[in-house]
C-alpha cells in the first residue's frame, strides 16, 4: 500500500516537471523567434543556422551535466530541441549521400535533429551539385573511417568545387548481418558497400567463410537486393532493416570496437569561432626537391597542430599533387592566419575549405 502511494506521488511530481519542461521549451523556442525577427531586421537574407553557436551550447550542456543521464543523451536531447527551435525559423532541407538507409543518413539525423527535410541523392558528387545550385542550403558527405582511412572521392570533390566546410559528425559506426530470415547460417553471398565489408574482414572470415562478398554502391542497395534474395544477406546501418523489411541477425560485428567514421557539411558559410574549432585546408606546391618540408614548415614555426595530411594527384599534370590538411583551431587565430601567409609565399594554391567546431560527440 505504501509502495503505491509513493509510486503514485513520484508520477505527480514527473507530470508537474513536464508542466515545467513544456512551458521552458515554449519560452525558448519564443526566444528563438526572437534571434529570427532581430537577424532579419539586420539582414533580409540572414543566415539562421549557426553551427558554431549550437556546438557551444551543447558543449555548455554536457560541462554542466551532473547526471544521471549520460553527456550523449543529454547532447541528443538538446540537439532535438536546438533543431525544433531552428525550424520555427527556418525549414532546413539537407542533401546527403543516400539513398534512405544509409550511414550518411544517419549523420544527417544526428546532427540537423530526426525532423530535418533531407534530399537523398546518389554519389557524392551530386549532393555538391545539389548545394552548388541553390536546391539546398547544405549537404553531408563521409570523409573518413577510422578503419578503411579516407574517401578520397569527396577530397577529390574540393579540388572542383568552391563549397566550404560548415561543419564535422562524427558517427559510431556499428555494421548489422541483414537477411530476410532469421536463420543466416546457410548465406551464400554477402552484399554491402566496400568499406562495410572491410570493416568487418575478419568476423566474415570467421562466421561466414565460404559466402561470396559483393561490393554494391551503397548499403542501403545491398539491403534491397537482399529483399529479393534468401541465400543473401546485406551489411549496414540498422535503419535500413525496417525500410527493405530485413532482419538484424547478428548486431555490431566490426572487427574494430571504436569503428568511426567523420561526415562533413558542406555549403557556402563562412562559421565564426566556437572556440573549439578545426580548419581544412587545400595546398598545392610546385615540384621541386623538398616541397612537402616547404608547406609543412610555416605551420611548425607558428605552433599550428596538425592533426592530418593527405595527398591527392592533381588531375591535370601528372606527377603532381594537392595536399589536404586539417589542422586545430580557426583561421581567425592568430598562429593560424600568420601560418596562411607564411604559406601563401611558399604554395601555388592555398584555400580554406572552412573553419568549423569539431564533432561535439
Ligand atoms: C537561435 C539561434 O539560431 C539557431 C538556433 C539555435 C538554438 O535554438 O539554440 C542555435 C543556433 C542557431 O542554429 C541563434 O543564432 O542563437
Amino acid at each position: 500500500m505504501a509502495d503505491t502511494f509513493n509510486l503514485q506521488a513520484i508520477r505527480e511530481r514527473i507530470d508537474a516537471l513536464d508542466t515545467q519542461i513544456l512551458a521552458l521549451l515554449n519560452e525558448r523556442a519564443q526566444c528563438a523567434e526572437q534571434v529570427a525577427h532581430a537577424k532579419l531586421a539586420e539582414d533580409p537574407n540572414a543566415t539562421f543556422y549557426r553551427p558554431e553557436r549550437e556546438a557551444q551550447i551543447l558543449a555548455r550542456m554536457q560541462s554542466l551535466n551532473a547526471g544521471p543521464l549520460r553527456d550523449e543523451q543529454i547532447t541528443h536531447l538538446f540537439r532535438e530541441v536546438i533543431a525544433s527551435c531552428l525550424a520555427l525559423e527556418e525549414s532546413m532541407r539537407i542533401a546527403y549521400l543516400g539513398p534512405a538507409g544509409t550511414f550518411t543518413q544517419e549523420a544527417t539525423f544526428k546532427h540537423f535533429g530526426m525532423n530535418v527535410g533531407t534530399l537523398p541523392v546518389d554519389s557524392i558528387g551530386q549532393v555538391f551539385r545539389e548545394v552548388e545550385a541553390g536546391r539546398v542550403r547544405y549537404g553531408v558527405v563521409p570523409i573518413e573511417n577510422s578503419t578503411e582511412g579516407v574517401i578520397t572521392h569527396t577530397l577529390d570533390m574540393f579540388m572542383q568545387s568552391g563549397l566550404r566546410i560548415c561543419g564535422e559528425i562524427s558517427l559510431r559506426i556499428h555494421q548489422n548481418l541483414m537477411c530476410r530470415h532469421e536463420n543466416w547460417q546457410g548465406v551464400q553471398k554477402v552484399y554491402a558497400h566496400a568499406q562495410s565489408l572491410a570493416q568487418c574482414r575478419y568476423w566474415l572470415d570467421k562466421h561466414l567463410p565460404h559466402a561470396e562478398r559483393i561490393p554494391v554502391s551503397s548499403n542501403a542497395e545491398a539491403a534491397r537486393l537482399v529483399s529479393h534474395d534468401d541465400g543473401a544477406a546485406a551489411l549496414g546501418s540498422r535503419q535500413a532493416a525496417p525500410i527493405y523489411g530485413l532482419h538484424i541477425v547478428q548486431d555490431s560485428i566490426e572487427d574494430n570496437p571504436n569503428n568511426t567514421t567523420r561526415f562533413l557539411v558542406i555549403g557556402d558559410q563562412v562559421v565564426t569561432p566556437s572556440g573549439n574549432d578545426r580548419t581544412s585546408l587545400l595546398v598545392s606546391t610546385r615540384n621541386r626537391p623538398g616541397s612537402l618540408y616547404h608547406l609543412l614548415k610555416p605551420l611548425a614555426e607558428n605552433g599550428v597542430d596538425m592533426t592530418r595530411i593527405e595527398s591527392r594527384p592533381a588531375r591535370t599534370t601528372n606527377w603532381e599533387y594537392f595536399f589536404f590538411l586539417d589542422v586545430r583551431g580557426h583561421e581567425q587565430d592568430a598562429d593560424i592566419s600568420g601560418a596562411l601567409a607564411a604559406l601563401r609565399d611558399e604554395a601555388e594554391v592555398v584555400r580554406v575549405l572552412g573553419s568549423y567546431p569539431v564533432a561535439v560527440m
